[in-house]
C-alpha cells in the first residue's frame, strides 16, 4: 500500500491517544511469563508486542517473530532459562541479518544451550532451556542495549541472581536505565556502578503497571508541530518522569520551537512562533537512536543544517537507517553525507514535490518523512510498515487535516 499525503491547513488542533510504549510493553511481557503475578495495563497494540505475546503463550516448536529487534533478543534469553524447552526461534529475511552473537556468547558462558541453525552468528537459533546456575558475566556493550536488557529481564529468576560486566561504553544506555527502572519498581535489588549491572535473585512478586505511551511514536507529532505554521496537540498517557529515553525529545524540539507542557496525564505541544530557529542543530543520539530518522526529516524540512551523531548502530536496525535517509532525503533535494556513525544534512532552500520515499520494511522511515507532507505533498512507499510499534499511524493524521490517499 503507498499513500499519497499532503497537509494544507493554516492551523493544527487534535487530541491523539497513542498505544503504549513497545519498549516498555516487551520488557514487562517477560517479567510478566516469569512472574505472572503481575498485571498490567495501556500494553501496546503493535505487531512487535502482539508477536512477543503471542511466542510467549503458543505451544508451537518453531516460533518466528518476524521483525521485532526486542522480541528476538528478549525470548532467546527467556527460552535459554525456560527449563525443558526446546524451540527454534526464527524471524523475517533481515532479521536473520541482524547479529546476535553477542548475546547467545554472553548466554553460552553462563552453561546455556543455544545453536546456530543457519549462519552463525545469526538467527535461527535452536535454544534447549536449561536451569542456569551462573552467575556472572561478561558482555560487548557497544553493539545493542538489548543484549543487555535481555539478560537483565532473566537475571532475577536465576538461582543466583547475575552480576552483567559491560565491556566499553554502552550503547543506547538509557534502555538499559528502562530495564533497571522496572526491576526496581518490581523491588527486584539491583545496582549499576561503573559498567557492572548486579541483580538479585526474586520471587513471587505481585505488581499492577501501567505502561506509559510511547515517547518514540510521540516525535512524529512533535515534527508535525515543528513543521507547522501554528498547531496544538495533546497526546495523553506521558509523564513528565518518564523512563523513556526518547522524552529527550521534547528538549530537542524546544530548539526548533515546539513548547511541551505537561499536565495530568497527558502532554500539549504547542508550535511558539517567537522562537528563533537555529542555522545549525547537532546532537549526539547514542542514548536515543530512535530519534535520528525524526531529527534528520525536521531538521531537513525547516531548513536547517543538521548534524548527528553517536549513530554507530543504525546500520543494523530495520534497515540500514543512515543510507536510507541519504537516499531518500537526497531524493528531495537534499545534500546528504554518512560515515559508519553519523549523518550530516545540509539545509536546502527547496524540497523537491510529489517525490516517493521507499521505506526499506522500516516502519521509522515511513514514519518521519510523513510530517513533510506539510511542506510539499510526498508519496510513503509500503505505508503499512507503521504496524511494527504504531498500527494506528495513519489513521490518527486524518484529524490533524493530513490528507492521506490510497494510490497502490
Ligand atoms: O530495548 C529496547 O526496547 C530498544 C533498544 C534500542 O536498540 P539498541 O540497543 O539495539 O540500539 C532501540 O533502538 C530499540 O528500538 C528498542
Ligand atoms: C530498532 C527498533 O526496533 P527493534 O530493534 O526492536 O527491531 C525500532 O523500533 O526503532
Amino acid at each position: 500500500m503507498n499513500l499519497l499525503l499532503s497537509n494544507y491547513s493554516k492551523e493544527i488542533k487534535g487530541q491523539i491517544q497513542i498505544t503504549g510504549s513497545k519498549s516498555e510493553s516487551n520488557r514487562l511481557l517477560i517479567l510478566q511469563a516469569i512472574y505472572p503475578k503481575i498485571s498490567l495495563q495501556n500494553l501496546s497494540n503493535c505487531d512487535d508486542t502482539k508477536v512477543l505475546q503471542n511466542s510467549l503463550k503458543t505451544e508451537e516448536k518453531v516460533i518466528d517473530i518476524h521483525h521485532a529487534g526486542t522480541a528476538m533478543r528478549f525470548l532467546t534469553a527467556y527460552f535459554a532459562q525456560k527449563e525443558n524447552s526446546e524451540i527454534l526461534l526464527t524471524g523475517s529475511n533481515r532479521m536473520q541479518e541482524r547479529p546476535i552473537k553477542i548475546l547467545v556468547e554472553a548466554l553460552r558462558a553462563l552453561d546455556a544451550k543455544i545453536e546456530y541453525e543457519k549462519e552463525e552468528g545469526f538467527p535461527p537459533l535452536k535454544i534447549s532451556g536449561k536451569r542456569i546456575e551462573k552467575n556472572l558475566v561478561e558482555i560487548d556493550a557497544t553493539v545493542s542495549s538489548q543484549y543487555i536488557t535481555a539478560l537483565m529481564l532473566i537475571a532475577p529468576s536465576l538461582q543466583n541472581g547475575l552480576t552483567i560486566q559491560l565491556k566499553n561504553k554502552p550503547t543506547s544506555v538509557s534502555y538499559i536505565n528502562m530495564t533497571l527502572a522496572f526491576l526496581e519498581k518490581l523491588n527486584i535489588k539491583t545496582t549499576f556502578k561503573e559498567n557492572i549491572i548486579t541483580i538479585k535473585p526474586a520471587k513471587n512478586i505481585l505488581t499492577k503497571i501501567e505502561i506509559e505511551s510511547d515517547w518514540s511514536s510521540a516525535s512524529y507529532f512533535y515534527s508535525i508541530v515543528a513543521l507547522s505554521e501554528q498547531a496544538e496537540i495533546t497526546l495523553s498517557n506521558f509523564r513528565e518522569n518518564s523512563i523513556q529515553g526518547d522524552r529527550v525529545v521534547a528538549d530537542y524540539f524546544k530548539e526548533f520551537g515546539v513548547e511541551t507542557t505537561f499536565y495530568g496525564n497527558a502532554i500539549q505541544l504547542k508550535k511558539n512562533r517567537t522562537d528563533k530557529l537555529p542555522k545549525v542543530f547537532k546532537a549526539n543520539l547514542i542514548s536515543s537512536p530512535d530519534l535520528a530518522q525524526t531529527i534528520a526529516v525536521t531538521c531537513f524540512g525547516l531548513k536547517i543544517d543538521c548534524h548527528l551523531e553517536g549513530l554507530r548502530t543504525l546500520k543494523i536496525k530495520e534497515t540500514d537507517r543512515l543510507q536510507a535517509l541519504k537516499n531518500e532525503l537526497g531524493k528531495l533535494g537534499a545534500k546528504v553525507s554518512i560515515t559508519s556513525e553519523s549523518i550530516y544534512v545540509k539545509a536546502s532552500a527547496e524540497i523537491k514535490e510529489n517525490q516517493k520515499i521507499k521505506t526499506y520494511q522500516d516502519h521509522r522511515m515511513a514514519m518521519a518523512f510523513a510530517p513533510l507532507s506539510m511542506k510539499v505533498p510526498i508519496e510513503i512507499e509500503e505505508a503499512e510498515v507503521v504496524s511494527k510499534s504504531f498500527p494506528d499511524f495513519w489513521q490518527v493524521l486524518k484529524p490533524l487535516g493530513f490528507s492521506v490517499k490510497t494510490t497502490l
